[in-house]
């Protein structure tokens, strides 16, 4: 498997800025098998899990429900211990010295929100503030910009539980952002969140990776968020890492597909072009899939030469459809 290593100006391979090394994370359960009776059993969230993230570095971390995204997640906070195996952050050990850790990372679950629900935002912020123990100026220098590049201004006086859901996840990335953390990990930030929001989410996620060169750990079932953002991405199912590499190296392993809807003028048979085929017609708007490694370009002027195109979306597989795939083609080769 292609797995990425950080590389230190020197030239040499140095240890990543986050760095795992056969991590595992196996959780007892017991489960209920009758009356008054019940089964221990094991369950490896995470099995031996291997790779470096250089610091600067922005990577999606996908995979199917209960995979083990969020488990792996709660170890680089400390939150969870590890079974076995290393695991780094920075060079520090999050489960011994997670307090020191906390100075140096932000976490946003975009599920769960950190901030006071009955107060407004700005409240919660000044908490924070103290919590944190962030100098004064350096708390202000980083609000002011949050504020300005998330567009908070007029929110900062509203109670958290009357933000809508778009602007309390904004308010939820400022506030893991006050301390100025080095890394920054996401868990699901787009979930629920209409198209404006997705988009003011990722120019800023975008933004602070550039200018500021956090490195991002981003998990979500969106792949538009890391076509959009991660160069790279890795793929974790039952616990293992199943790819680790470009997002387009991934399509072409899954051999997988994306659509694109297109509106006609009028209702018009199936449109009949090259590389793509129509999968659904309803009146005038056709669904068309085509291999999602390939450019969408060439396909719409295509279609634009030879019908009368009035509007166009393209939509990214799901994740479950490129892993179910990527089981077939193991399967077959
Ligand atoms: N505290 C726990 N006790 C027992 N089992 C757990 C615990 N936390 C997670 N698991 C199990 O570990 C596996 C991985 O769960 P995890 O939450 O890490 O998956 P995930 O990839 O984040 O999924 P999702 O996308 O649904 O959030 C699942 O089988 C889950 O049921």
């Amino acid at each position: 498997m292609k797995t990425q290593t950080d590389v230190d100006p020197a030239g040499g391979h140095a240890e990543g800025f986050i760095h795992l090394d056969r991590v595992e994370k196996v959780f007892d359960v017991r489960k209920k098998t009758g009356f008054m009776r019940s089964e221990r059993r094991q369950v490896r969230a995470v099995d031996s899990i291997s790779f470096a993230v250089a610091r600067g570095e922005m990577v999606g971390y996908i995979g199917p429900n209960g995979a083990g995204k969020s488990t792996t997640i709660k170890m680089l906070t400390g939150i969870l211990t590890p079974s076995g195996g290393r695991l780094r952050v920075a060079g520090i050990d999050p489960s011994r010295e997670r307090t020191r850790l906390a100075q140096r990372i932000g976490v946003v679950f975009g599920q769960r929100t950190t901030l006071w629900w009955d107060l407004p935002l700005i409240d919660s912020y000044r908490l924070m503030h103290r919590m944190y123990r962030i100098p004064d100026a350096r708390y202000a220098e980083n609000l002011d910009r949050c504020v300005e590049l998330l567009e908070l201004g007029e929110l900062l006086d509203v109670p958290v539980r009357q933000l809508s859901l778009g602007q309390r996840m904004r308010g939820d990335i400022a506030a893991a952002l006050l301390h100025d953390p080095e890394v920054l990990y996401l868990d699901e930030p787009t979930i629920g969140l209409d198209v404006v929001s997705k988009a003011k989410v990722r120019e800023f996620l975008r933004h602070l990776n550039a200018e500021r060169g956090t490195t991002v750990l981003l998990t979500t079932h969106d792949l538009t968020d890391i076509e959009q953002l991660c160069r790279r991405v890795m793929v974790i199912d039952h616990g293992r890492l199943m790819y680790d590499g470009p997002l387009t190296g991934l399509h072409e392993i899954g051999e997988s597909e994306r659509t694109l809807m297109v509106d006609l003028e009028r209702e018009l048979p199936p449109i009949e072009v090259e590389s793509a085929r129509v999968v659904k017609v309803e009146g005038p708007r056709q669904w068309l899939a085509f291999p999602a490694a390939e450019s969408a370009a060439p396909l719409v002027a295509r279609i634009a030469a030879a019908y009368p195109l009035v509007d166009l979306s393209v939509r990214e597989p799901d994740i479950e459809a490129v892993i179910s795939r990527m089981y077939e083609e193991k399967a077959t080769s």
